[in-house]
């Protein structure tokens, strides 16, 4: 797949929208994409896993044992990696505020991860979920996102292969520009504010 493929996927199921949105981590952007509308298709989401996994060096690829993915929206794309790569998909959660497993899934120790994600910008919600992944006694091998909104900046502390990889400015809380302050602001995220 393109990205130009890829975007067309994205704007068939109006999935990347135009307005003012208060992001995860807590800055606003202009742009926001709305993986969970192009997920909704599972023919799309299962092709979009697919491409996915050929971004995975295959040395890589071979060696994981288990997917995992912060929930919620990792939680689709991960069910779908799991199913290109038959093998079996956990999810994090955060009743709390911080990542665990619960549902009775449980990671053998040392088991090696791929941390699946929908979405990443500033990378702090995968920093929290490797680090959660960590104490549960997984390993991560490398982590996988259908989009790298920051152009590549993020830094995860493991390999990271993004399906496409945008550049969508995003502005500090007292930095917003006039165009955007002047617009209604949603936060289409769970993370608690
Ligand atoms: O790289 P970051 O700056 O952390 O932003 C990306 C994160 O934000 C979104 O989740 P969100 O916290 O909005 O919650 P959700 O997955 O429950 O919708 C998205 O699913 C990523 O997890
Ligand atoms: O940073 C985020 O919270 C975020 C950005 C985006 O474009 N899409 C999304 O689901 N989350
Ligand atoms: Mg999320």
């Amino acid at each position: 797949m393109t990205d130009d493929d890829i975007l067309a996927e994205f704007r068939g199921s109006e999935a990347l929208l135009e307005g003012h949105f208060k992001l995860s981590s807590g800055l606003h952007s202009g742009h926001y994409l709305q993986c969970a509308r192009v997920l909704m298709n599972a023919e799309r989401a299962g092709r979009l896993a697919r491409a996915l996994v050929q971004k995975i060096p295959r040395e890589v690829r071979q060696e994981i044992d288990v997917v995992v993915s912060p929930a919620m929206g990792g939680l689709i794309i991960g069910h779908e990696m799991g199913r290109a790569l038959e093998l079996d998909a956990l999810f994090l959660e955060r009743p709390d505020g911080e990542f665990q497993l619960r549902r009775g899934f449980r990671l053998e120790p040392g088991a090696k991860v791929l941390m699946v994600e929908d979405v990443v910008t500033t990378g702090l919600s995968s920093r929290e979920a490797i680090a959660a992944v960590r104490r549960e006694g997984g390993n991560i091998v490398a982590e996988v996102s259908l989009v790298d909104r920051s152009g590549g900046q993020a830094d995860l502390g493991v390999p990271f292969y993004p399906l496409i990889e945008l550049n969508f400015p995003s502005y500090e809380e007292g930095e917003l520009p006039k165009e955007l302050a002047a617009k209604p602001v949603t936060k289409p995220g769970s993370r608690a504010a």
